[in-house]
């Protein structure tokens, strides 16, 4: 039977002249273009565990963000997967399916067991062409590769940082891709986490992958575990080539490494302008030096200046000549699980996490219930009373009020913390956006309209209103499309906006919108502000919760004193203006904002995840 894991194809990345631009906006000022990265050119090879070193800000991740293609906008040169030109419109989606990107946060879902994340991670990338029980063993052969094997029972909330960075790791390497770029594998580690985890990364290549990493300073053993060491200094490579190599190197320059001095502190010494140093020479040699390599690597030869001059045309020629070579390693990677499948998993997942988050799932149950008593307690018997209209035209918009808010902030918080989870899972094409929103939607609806019922049958009972089918269906549709409605919202300002500002915007359009109906009757409102009355959402909604109690003919009220205004409720709804309300025409308004917005949510999320 063939490998359902077989090894994948050497692959090689070549980049030159790799610059990238971004615009800064300053107040009052005009824009400026300022160029991070000037033109870098090198190799990483298969094989090989690279390090691209360079102080603070010299634009080590965003060299690894261009070459792994998480950023695109803004970047230019050429970059070369075995030869073959890596474009935006082609290669680049070819070159997501053989790499991964593990960045420096690790985005794993706290509440999941390692083996869980594990198994949902070779559910959705290996998809239904391998058997479940080779899945298992695949899964635990990572876990026993990557040192997790004891910890395959742990939550990912209590992995040490170490762990979690092994994790995630393990995560990318379920579909074994030949190319991968990690972000400050290190950063966060004690000194025996840092070796295991540079251990394990010089283990996976020489396996036969390209490992690519951002590092700080090493310590000088670390420093000397690495096969290839590229070094950034403001946008300009200054280096690029075997650790061993590297003092000798500088040393040609005058720049020389102090006796038992780290050679790594020293490199970054050297970029940083402690020594005197010109950049453009450095940059000059380490051109030279990487043809060379390439020369050497390629045809095991020695390379001088004539053999450079060669080589360089030659592998021009090279890259017109792309044939279907290959990308090839993309060919024989595994199927994903289908859209369906994803959604399953994806559905299942969410479950897990809301079980397992169940005091806080309670916590909202609780609120919702314990408010509706309070409320109910506070305005009881208004609903069966002529002379407490009012009162219930007060409850029945603090209960909108109410719903309104908690089903928006809910999602509103929560969603920029999920994002982040999304962006990495995303990139390294675990599943497509639709399943996962289809997921997360199916999760958080009926867990907000449990929230709402919770709230709304004790208000409800203690506030007496009228215990007719209709009317209570009616009242109790509207309430939970108005709660459904502020959901779908809450996910939009949480997907268009920052959190600090989302939950600033969020509560100020409800009230806003809440204004009109309530406080004011359509003909006291000036007429600039009437489109407000008619778009608002919160207005259909407590106008329908409202008319629904009082409209379509209910008997008089029951009345204690001699002469109650509003026995006649048909009075109150004439005097509101609600005597011509169309509660079909308002439902369906309600829900098409709603629907509106997921699909906002939606567009606006991909329109991030695919702005690169
Ligand atoms: N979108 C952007 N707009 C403006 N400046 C940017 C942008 N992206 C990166 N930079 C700037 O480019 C420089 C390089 O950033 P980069 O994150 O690549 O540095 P780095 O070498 O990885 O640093 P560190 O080790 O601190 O993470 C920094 O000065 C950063 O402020």
């Amino acid at each position: 039977m063939a490998d359902p894991f077989p090894r994948r194809p050497a692959v090689n990345i070549d980049f030159s002249d790799v610059t990238y631009r971004v615009t800064t906006w300053r107040k009052f000022k005009p824009a400026e273009k300022k160029e991070i990265l000037h033109g870098v050119s090198g190799e990483f090879r298969s094989g090989e565990l690279t390090a691209i070193m360079g102080p603070s800000g010299a634009g080590k991740s965003t060299l690894l963000n261009i070459l792994s293609g998480y950023t695109v906008r803004g970047s230019g040169g050429s970059i070369r997967v075995n030869n073959d030109e890596r474009g935006v419109s082609k290669g680049l989606e070819e070159f997501k399916k053989i790499s991964c990107y593990i960045q420096q946060d690790d985005m794993v879902r706290p509440q999941l067991r390692v083996r869980e994340a594990m198994s949902l991670a070779t559910h959705l990338k290996l998809g239904c062409d391998i058997p479940g029980y080779q899945k298992k063993q695949k899964v635990s052969e990572l876990l026993g590769m990557l040192g997790l094997a004891k910890s395959a029972e742990t939550y990912c909330k209590d992995l040490s940082g170490g762990q979690k960075k092994r994790l995630s790791i393990a995560l990318e390497l379920v579909t074994n891709p030949p190319v991968i770029f990690l972000d400050e594998p290190t950063t966060g580690l004690d000194c025996v986490s840092t070796t295991s985890c540079v251990d394990l990364l010089k283990q996976l290549a020489e396996q036969g992958r390209t490992m690519i990493c951002t590092l700080h300073q090493p310590s000088a053993m670390l420093f000397s575990k690495f096969s290839h060491l590229y070094c950034v200094a403001e946008g300009q490579c200054i280096y690029q080539g075997p650790p061993a190599a590297m003092t000798s190197f500088f040393q040609s320059f005058g720049l020389v490494c102090p006796q038992y001095h780290n050679p790594a502190d020293f490199l970054i010494e050297v970029a940083s302008g402690d020594y005197p140093r010109d950049l453009d020479s450095l940059a000059q040699a380490a051109d030279n030096l990487a043809l060379k390599r390439a020369i050497c690597l390629d045809k095991n030869d020695n390379a001088d200046e004539k053999g450079i001059e060669l080589y360089n045309l030659q592998s021009r020629k090279k890259i017109k000549q792309t044939s279907d070579n290959d990308l090839v390693s993309a060919k024989c990677l595994p199927k994903p699980a289908s859209m369906w499948l994803q959604f399953f998993h994806l559905y299942n997942r969410n479950l897990i996490v809301v079980r397992r988050d169940y005091f806080q799932i309670l916590l909202r149950l609780i609120c919702h219930l314990f408010i509706g008593v309070i409320f109910g307690y506070l305005y009881q018997n208004v609903g069966n009373n002529a002379q407490t209209i009012l009162a219930n035209f007060i409850f029945v918009y603090g209960s909108n009020l109410f719903l309104h808010y908690t089903g928006q902030m809910t999602v509103l918080l929560s969603f920029p913390l999920e994002y982040a989870i999304l962006t990495r899972e995303h990139f390294n094409r675990w599943y497509s956006l639709l399943p996962y929103c289809l997921a997360l939607f199916l999760v958080e609806v009926p867990l907000q309209l449990a929230c709402a019922l919770a709230y709304l049958l004790p208000g409800y009972y203690l506030t007496a209103q009228p215990f007719e089918t209709a009317r209570v269906s009616t009242f109790f549709m509207f309430n939970l499309a108005i709660c459904l409605t502020a959901q779908a919202t809450g996910f939009l300002s949480g997907a268009l906006f920052p959190v600090t500002i989302a939950v600033f915007l969020g509560p100020v359009l409800s009230v806003f919108l809440s204004v009109f109906g309530f406080a004011s009757k359509y003909s006291d409102i000036n007429a600039p502000l009437r489109p407000f009355y008619n778009i608002s959402y919160f207005r259909s909604a407590f106008q329908g919760s409202f008319y629904s109690l009082y409209g379509s003919g209910r008997s008089d009220l029951p009345c204690s004193e001699f002469y109650c205004h509003y026995k006649k409720p048909k009075v109150f709804l004439d005097e509101m203006e609600l005597r011509d309300f169309q509660p079909v025409q308002e439902i369906c308004y309600i829900l098409f904002v709603g629907v509106i917005s997921y699909l906002f949510t939606l567009f606006s999320v991909w329109s991030k995840l695919n702005r690169r």
